[in-house]
């Protein structure tokens, strides 16, 4: 399986924001996407998951993933692909685990359960509170448990690490090399090295 994006623009507000962007990401490749506040990163993130209509050119998903006994088809980019903006598209009355078991379920099962996600991001024992009530790097991390209990081969990653203390950066650094291991995609816009390997896409200078 990859990911074409051939000659993309993008615009916001009727004003061109880039132009030209073309990628081809395989099977277990990470594109970190670098550039100076306003250069396009999120509004490139958003095109690539369907969120905002391209202004130009094409984003596509080809063939299928690589899987044990075959293959599996993702038909469309949005079905392959799990957004982490810089909301982390959680209802603050529910609680954790109520949270992401809705993800879950929406997504299809990934890899772990809600519980073992939450382990594995050091939120272990607070499946129960109401999302409201965490910590803003607690907030960040329950997102990234997310990306875990779902069965998205591509990860879009905007500012993943915003918020996140050096332990938790760390451990994610290792969640997002696992996931390309298992033949996982990641495009990630950053300002931070992420800790992870992979191209780089350097966006240009804003207006
Ligand atoms: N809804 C909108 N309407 C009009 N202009 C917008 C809208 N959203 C974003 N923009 C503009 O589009 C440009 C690109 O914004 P974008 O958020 O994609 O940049 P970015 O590279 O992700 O920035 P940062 O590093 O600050 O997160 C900016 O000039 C921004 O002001």
């Amino acid at each position: 399986m990859r990911l074409i994006a051939e000659n993309l623009g993008g615009e916001r507000g009727g004003d061109a924001v880039f132009s030209g962007i073309g990628f081809a990401l395989e099977e277990c490749q990470a594109l970190i996407v670098t550039g100076p506040n306003g250069s396009g990163k999120s509004t490139l993130l958003r095109i690539i998951a369907g969120l905002l209509p391209a202004a130009e050119g094409s984003v596509r998903i080809e063939g299928v993933m690589k899987v044990e006994d075959g293959g599996e088809a993702f038909p469309s980019v949005a079905s392959a692909c799990h957004y982490l903006g810089h909301q982390n598209a959680m209802k603050p009355a529910l609680s954790v685990a109520e949270n992401l078991r809705f993800w879950r379920d929406f997504n299809g099962d990934g890899q772990l359960g809600v519980e073992e996600a939450l382990e594995t991001v050091g939120l272990g024992g607070i499946g129960h509170l109401p999302f409201g009530y965490l910590s803003t790097g607690q907030r960040r991390r329950a997102a990234i448990a997310k990306l875990l209990v779902s069965h998205r081969p591509l990860w879009l990653l905007d500012e993943p690490t915003a918020g996140l203390d050096k332990a938790s950066e760390g451990r994610f650094a290792g969640l997002m090399t696992r996931h390309c291991a298992d033949g996982g995609m990641i495009v990630a816009a950053t300002h931070l090295p992420l800790g992870v390997e992979g191209m780089e896409l350097r966006m240009g200078e804003a207006g």
